[in-house]
């Protein structure tokens, strides 16, 4: 359902992203890891066509987001990090104009019940500039699940929310995969990806660090399963950024060596 083939993304001489691959399947629920800077929204933002890739294609629902953009736009909800809504619209017409744009039938109910879900039914009716910014993000979320869509593109969906919002969100998702539909999200909230996550990738300054289902992971990093004293991602991600930080310090140590040696000979 969602397909990143070869994906890289150049800003002048900055490679953000170097040769990602990865494949969302129907009912898959899929989170991409990395610190600041690593290309998670980079590669969101190509994926939801606001980023065009420098070599590599991004597919949705079957459709190649730059080559067949409406269909592909049409299969999928998009919540970004920052949510943008019209404040002169209400929650209600924030909603409706979605509705209407997707000409989804029985609207009103579903908008009901949404708002409801969200405890965000006594505020229907004001604008949303007066919006905190939780329910800005929830009435965000709303919008990208009003349409049922096959695909959901996450990005950050827990900055501001309370935790109970969080609970709802996290379920959410799950259940939104388990019908059928594939999820990507990126989070820093490791205990979210390890509660939620079928697979993960995690990425680093561009390239993929490792990717895998949690035991994978733990495989590659040497670490364990399981009880209590079973490692959780948090140690397994900590794991995988220092060896690549321990790589990257053996590659510097040789260079000036070899560099030397070229010199000599
Ligand atoms: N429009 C842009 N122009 C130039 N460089 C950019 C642009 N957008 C992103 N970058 C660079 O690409 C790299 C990846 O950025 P990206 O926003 O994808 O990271 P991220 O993993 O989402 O980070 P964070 O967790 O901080 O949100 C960074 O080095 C960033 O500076």
């Amino acid at each position: 359902m969602i397909d990143v083939s070869g994906f890289s993304k150049r800003y002048g001489r900055h490679t953000a992203v170097n040769d990602l691959s990865f494949t969302v399947p129907r009912g898959g629920l899929f989170g991409l890891l990395g610190s600041n800077g690593a290309g998670k929204t980079t590669t969101i933002r190509a994926l939801v066509g606001l980023t065009r890739p420098s070599a590599g294609t991004v597919r949705v629902a079957g459709y190649d987001v730059w080559a067949e953009p409406i269909p592909a736009k049409s299969s999928f909800g998009y919540i970004p990090d920052r949510p943008h809504l019209y404040g002169k619209l209400t929650g209600r017409e924030t909603l409706r104009f979605v509705a209407g744009l997707r000409r989804l039938p029985d609207a009103e109910r579903e908008i009901d019940r949404w708002l409801e879900y969200f405890r965000l039914s006594d505020f229907g009716n004001e604008l949303t500039e007066t919006y905190s910014h939780g329910m800005r993000q929830k009435l965000t979320i709303i919008t990208a699940l009003l349409p049922n869509p096959k695909v959901l593109i996450v990005d950050e969906p827990m900055v501001g929310l309370d935790p109970q919002a969080a609970r709802q969100v996290r379920e959410l998702f799950r259940a939104h995969a388990d019908a059928g539909n594939a999820v990507l999200l990126t989070t820093h909230s490791l205990p979210l990806a390890e509660a939620v996550c079928d697979r993960l990738v995690v990425l680093d300054r561009g390239r993929v660090l490792g990717e895998g289902t949690m035991d994978d992971l733990r495989a590659q990093t040497g670490t364990r399963a399981g009880g209590v004293d079973g490692d959780s991602l948090e140690r397994v991600f900590f794991r995988l950024l220092e060896e690549e930080q321990a790589a990257g310090a053996a590659q510097d140590a040789a260079a000036p060596a070899q560099a030397g040696r070229g010199r000599r000979a």
